[in-house]
């Protein structure tokens, strides 16, 4: 374990903020600004690994390195890349829960810059409204191409839809691979993790469980 992880639970400085931490700065430069940047650091970090950025298979990567990290794998950092959740009035009265299951999680983890995969399920019992199915695997995405780790990307994902829906009875479960585990340090190849935050109706046992079996018993 670092150092600055001993320091920081030895300090108490433990907090219940969910947020990402960013800089207040975060987002004044343009996504092109940032590419440019970042292009220029990633060429020395590889001139510093000693290849040769002449040559031609080489000389694109720092570009494209730097495009990948601010277009793609990192776009949800960025608020204004938040996708638009089309949420409708609940007019049938379905009162049941919708389990929104098998969504893809392709994330980065905090601590290596390596991947996360897996998948997320998400439930929830529809109040007043209902959002639209596939702003639900939006939102999934959304949250995981940030740097992340795995309890916080479950809580984000959970407080966003708790609020947009206007209910706390949300459950959401992720697994995923952890290549930090599996391909470097312990190189655990098997290992995978599994977080699940709820509130609401999903504090009883008997709620959860309907959702685990779902979960775990359907395909399409
Ligand atoms: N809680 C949590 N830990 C994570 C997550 N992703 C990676 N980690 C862990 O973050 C920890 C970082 O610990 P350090 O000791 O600073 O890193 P390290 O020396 O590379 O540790 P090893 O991976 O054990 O070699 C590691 O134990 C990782 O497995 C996550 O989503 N949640
Ligand atoms: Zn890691």
């Amino acid at each position: 374990m670092n150092k600055d992880l001993i320091e920081n639970i030895g300090d108490n400085h433990i907090s219940t903020n969910i947020e990402t931490p960013l800089l207040p700065n975060a987002f004044d430069k343009s996504d092109d600004e940032k590419i440019e940047n970042i292009k220029h650091h990633f060429a020395k970090i590889m001139e510093e690994l000693g290849l040769d950025l002449t040559d031609d298979s080489l000389s694109g990567t720092p570009y494209r390195f730097a495009k990948m990290y601010v277009k793609e794998l990192f776009y949800g950092l960025n608020p204004k890349n938040k996708p638009k959740l089309s949420i409708f009035e609940n007019k049938y009265k379905y009162k049941k829960m919708l389990v929104e299951q098998n969504i893809t999680i392709d994330s980065s983890c905090e601590h290596h810059f390596l991947p996360i995969t897996g998948h997320a399920h998400i439930a929830y019992i529809p109040k007043d409204k209902v959002i639209g199915l596939s702003k639900i695997n939006r939102l999934v995405d959304y949250y995981a191409h940030r740097p992340q780790v795995q309890e916080r990307l479950s809580l984000q994902i959970l407080k966003d839809l708790q609020a947009v829906l206007n209910t706390k009875d949300v459950i959401v479960m992720i697994s995923a691979k952890h290549l930090c585990v599996s391909s470097r340090g312990i190189k655990d190849k098997d290992s995978f993790t599994t977080t699940i935050e709820y509130d609401g109706e999903f504090n009883n046992e008997l709620q959860r469980n309907e959702f685990f079996g779902i979960v775990n018993n359907s395909s399409t």
